[in-house]
């Protein structure tokens, strides 16, 4: 059995970044930048007033002064003239300072009496004024490759940049299978039970910036599967879920290989997942995962998600590990890498009672997938350990 660095390796090879579209502003928040975007001009592109107040010559500010109001400068309409000495224009925040003036003085520090006002005594030395550029200029790039995220998206708008080249979603096809799955709402036979991966797999793709399309759900024969992947056609990436052990029901090895998949692999020294596959079919990546649903979503986690992320170009990167203190001894750990459902709190880590691979109650509690490597030692309290979060 292979181990998962190695599945990983595999998965990479499968799949290559996508191409890239352009995009208006208003639907890029999420989506992966592919190519530089350039402001088209500075910001402020004048000097602007951080203040509601008066604009002065600085070198006449001092307790006391007095100043002639000439004019006003708000935001959207400038003062055109000019301050002379002895001279102050109202001037609003946001609006450009006008020439001869390099300072404003807050309205909380000036008295005025109809156009005079004079300077009170604590002033400090702030100009409260913005020069042009300082926030960024004509030419100044966001670098690709990036998830737009909502500051992205209002520096764009900043830049006057009203569309962006991001990477095509990833289209991937979700195909259950089984006999005794129903979808939410139905309702299930004695038999029966709801078909919840293809869920929370969806949920966790379209989070990420895929285009997950949940499939009828596939029937124990080979008419059915064949058919359900008929219908995952045009999709960047296949994957079914269930079918992938070794019993008389379990089709999916068999099917995908009738149909001209390509296997990388099968099987994966883990746990829970151990059963997945992946391969190439039609112009596709195919992966098939197991069928209990802890494994399912486990697996979305450590394979599917990096896969994406690399469909999406940004870079064959396994999922980001982080790190705490064990809460508790541990004894030795199994043949196969185990990732345990976890609850990490205050940078300490405890593994959860019960990690049978059928209980999600147990997942959706947890916060993070703590890792443990195969064939690991003893553990002690106090122990550092990795994991992903959730
Ligand atoms: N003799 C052996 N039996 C099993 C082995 C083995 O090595 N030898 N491996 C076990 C492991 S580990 C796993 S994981 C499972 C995976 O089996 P399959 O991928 O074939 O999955 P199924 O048998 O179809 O389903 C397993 C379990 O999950 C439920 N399921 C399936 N699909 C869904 C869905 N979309 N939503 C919710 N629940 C689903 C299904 O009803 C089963 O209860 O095999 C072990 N057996
Ligand atoms: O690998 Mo199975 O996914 O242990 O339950």
């Amino acid at each position: 059995m292979i181990t998962v660095n190695e599945a990983l390796d595999h998965l990479f090879s499968l799949v290559t970044p996508l191409d890239t579209e352009e995009v208006p502003l208003i639907r890029a928040a999420g989506r992966v930048l592919a190519a530089d975007a350039v402001a088209r001009r500075d910001q402020p592109p004048f000097a602007a007033s951080a203040m509601d107040g008066y604009a002065v010559d600085g070198s006449a500010v001092r307790p006391g002064a007095q100043f002639t109001v000439i004019g006003e400068a708000a935001a959207g309409h400038g003062f055109e003239g000019r301050v002379g000495t002895g001279q102050a224009v109202r001037i609003f925040t946001g609006a450009p300072v006008p020439d001869g003036a390099d300072r404003i003085v807050i309205q909380e520090d000036v008295t005025r009496e109809g156009e005079r006002i004079t300077l009170g005594d604590d002033l400090g030395d702030n100009t409260h004024l913005r020069p042009a550029g300082a926030d960024f200029r004509t030419g100044d790039r966001i670098t690709a490759p990036r998830i737009l995220g909502p500051a992205d998206i209002a520096l764009l708008a900043s830049m006057n940049v009203a569309h962006v080249r991001v990477t095509r979603k990833p289209q991937v096809a979700l195909i259950s299978t089984g006999d005794e799955l129903v979808m939410p709402g139905e309702e299930p036979g004695p038999d029966q039970i709801i078909a919840s991966n293809t869920f929370g797999l969806k949920a966790m793709l379209d989070g990420m910036g895929a285009e997950a399309r949940i499939l009828p759900i596939a029937r124990d024969t080979r008419a059915s599967l064949e058919a359900a992947f008929d219908l995952a056609r045009g999709a960047d990436l296949v994957v079914t879920i269930g079918g992938a052990s070794v019993g008389d029901h379990d089709l999916v090895g068999d099917v995908t290989e009738s149909l001209g998949m390509q296997r990388a692999f099968y099987k994966v020294r883990m746990r829970p997942g151990k059963p997945l596959m992946a391969g190439r079919m039609g112009g596709a990546a195919m992966i098939g995962l197991p069928g209990n649903p802890v494994s399912a979503i486990v697996c979305g986690h450590v394979f599917l998600a990096p896969a994406i992320r690399a469909m999406l170009g940004l870079g064959a990167e396994s999922a980001p590990r982080l790190s705490a203190r064990l809460a508790h001894d541990l004894p030795r750990g199994g043949p196969r890498e185990h990732y345990m459902r976890a609850d990490v709190r205050d940078g300490t880590i405890a593994p959860a009672e019960r990690q049978d691979s059928a209980l999600l109650s147990v997942l959706a509690g947890a916060n993070a997938l703590m890792i443990r490597p195969a064939d690991d030692a003893p553990r002690k309290a106090g122990d550092v350990i990795d994991y992903l979060p959730l």
